[in-house]
């Protein structure tokens, strides 16, 4: 297997920060999780394109060893490709043949504490390493070159509710990387590890010592969320700031800018879920957009959607730097977060302040319904919205594209104390069996906050999104689905039955003259959609 992989070496290879900088133009690499610093998911070349994308077709299936939910972002480095599985697997493939190079496993510490499946979305690389976070909280920095390990970290500690199934950010010698652990009383942060070493540069607390806030009463639209400040107050009189178990997790990449050395990323939900008697305050700064310095991880700038969620309304899907209108329509420096509440975010990159919010991408009822012993309706149901999938953009047509989930689902509170890194939801979220579930692919204009199209799908839609210079939309569905729409209009231009749930971001590479777009089809455990064990690469040259 090293022989192999050695064979298809070359010094190219080797990532450089000039590679991992220029990615957004270079379309031979798919370098980071979300294709570049910027997180665009935009892929610049346009060998496919509306015209011939209708002759796609499969140019090699690999499988993996691990018939479980797949997340993964595939990595395309020079013609080698690299994609995890659950249970943390790594996989170094050919990326014209798909071919297997090497093959790591992890070896998995006795705990393990995740919410919502064994899932890794995947790797970062730099130099000549290539680095995963695992399910039992460590990094692991292997050789790219063998799959060998090179070093391993402990993150934090699995014991205490720790978990890892985000993919690394590698950027100026820094491994950057925040945590799960929302639903298990943990103290959610961002750290920066050094490359070369494994050694922890600097930690941001997503919670600080003052959690409390401005006691805000409205959300980031402007809609009442029922708090008892009065009981709040009360309660935050008896068991002081709650900072040290209130969750708030980051677990998708931080968009990177390099021009203000600036890191955005965004928190998840308070712990306990559901039951908010027990976390007086704003508890900042859970389902906030933040930003903090690069070199330092020093705390720049915040701005919370949902003070005191009790619905684990988590903000995650990765935020997006791009050009947008600011109010007075004049370009500024923006930031995308796609929320689980089904509108999309617009920020102003300077001081995190919000610009506008767009229509709402699905069915808005009963906000802000509080939980009840019985069980409140309220829509969306806690997986959003908008879930962890990656938007993608397009930027000639100042559209961002979000996939969907229509799923209504009563919350419950049911108060219990924290059990140390156990489950913590202090309720229950329960799908409604009788009401009809359905998803959407949405185009939403950024500098107006208008829908330009949408498309219904017969599930609620987890995954990712892939948008192209060739004027294309990729993204799959539960039921196998694979499909290819036309940026400006929505129109389906080609579809492919995948055999399990394309519940992963796609990613596009260009190697030997041919373009490729490749997903993995391997269910999702969250929603339990059928699982596969299949990475597919396409293409239509010959
Ligand atoms: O708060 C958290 O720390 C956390 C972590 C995760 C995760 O790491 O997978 C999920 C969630 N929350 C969550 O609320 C959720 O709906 C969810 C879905 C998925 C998935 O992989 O499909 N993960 C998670
Ligand atoms: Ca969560």
């Amino acid at each position: 297997q090293e022989i192999k992989a050695a064979s298809k070496w070359g010094d190219m290879n080797t990532v450089t920060q000039d590679l991992l900088n220029r990615a957004a133009g270079d379309g031979n690499n798919f370098l980071h999780t979300n294709g570049n610093y910027s997180q665009t998911r935009y892929y610049p070349n346009r060998q496919i394109n509306v015209s011939n994308v209708g002759k796609l077709r499969p140019a090699w299936i690999f499988q993996t060893e691990v018939k479980e939910s797949l997340e993964t972002s595939p990595i395309v480095v020079n013609g080698v490709m690299y994609v995890t599985t659950s249970f943390n697997h790594v996989y170094a493939l050919d990326a014209r043949t798909g071919e297997e190079l090497w093959h790591y496993k992890h070896k998995m510490g006795p705990i393990t504490v995740y919410c919502c499946g064994p899932n890794n979305r995947g790797v970062a690389v730099y130099g000549d390493m290539v680095f995963m976070a695992t399910l039992d909280a460590k990094l692991v920095a292997l050789d790219a070159k063998t799959g060998k390990q090179v070093w391993e970290q402990e993150i934090a500690d699995p014991e205490l509710g720790y978990s890892e199934t985000m993919a690394p950010t590698a950027v100026d010698g820094k491994i950057l990387i925040g945590t799960n652990g929302g639903e298990y009383g943990i103290r959610g942060f961002v750290k920066a590890f050094d490359a070369k070493t494994g050694k922890n540069l600097w930690t941001f607390h997503t919670i600080p010592e003052n959690s409390v806030g401005v006691w805000a009463t409205k959300d980031a639209t402007g809609r009442d969320m029922h708090r008892n400040i009065d009981a709040e107050k009360a309660q935050l009189a008896k068991t002081g700031d709650p900072f040290k178990t209130l969750g708030g997790g980051v677990w998708q990449n931080p968009a990177v800018d390099l021009e203000t050395r600036r890191i955005y990323f965004v928190v998840g939900n308070p712990s306990p879920d559901l039951d908010g008697s027990l976390r007086p305050g704003d508890n900042l700064y859970t389902d906030s957009l933040v930003s903090v310095n690069l070199d330092t991880g020093q705390y720049v700038c915040h701005f919370q959607y949902i003070a005191h969620d009790v619905w684990d309304l988590d903000s995650v899907s990765p935020p997006i730097i791009t050009t947008v209108a600011d109010k007075d329509g004049k370009p500024i420096k923006g930031i995308l977060h796609a929320g689980k509440t089904g509108h999309v975010y617009v920020h102003d990159a300077k001081d995190c302040s919000l610009v506008r919010f767009s229509e709402a991408m699905v069915p808005q009822e009963n906000m802000w319904t509080l939980p009840t012993k019985e069980g409140a309706r309220m829509l969306p149901g806690a997986n959003g919205g908008v879930e962890w999938s990656p938007m993608a953009i397009n930027p000639n047509l100042g559209l961002t594209y979000a996939i969907n989930l229509h799923q209504p689902m009563t919350y419950h509170v049911e108060s219990s104390n924290y059990p140390a890194g156990k489950l913590w939801l202090g309720g229950a979220f329960k799908v409604i069996p009788s009401e009809e579930q359905w998803g959407n692919v949405s185009a939403v204009d950024y500098n107006t906050g208008k829908i330009r199209w949408q498309v219904k799908t017969a599930q609620p839609m987890i995954g990712g999104i892939l948008a192209t210079a060739g004027g294309l939309v990729f993204t799959g569905e539960a039921n196998g689905m694979f499909k290819a729409y036309d940026a400006e209009t929505g129109a389906t231009l080609w579809k492919f039955q995948a055999g399990a749930g394309v519940n992963a971001p796609p990613s596009s590479y260009t190697v030997d003259g041919k373009q490729y777009v490749v997903v993995g089809a391997g269910g999702n455990t969250q929603i339990d959609y059928k699982r596969g064990n299949s990475i597919i690469a396409f293409t239509t040259a010959d």
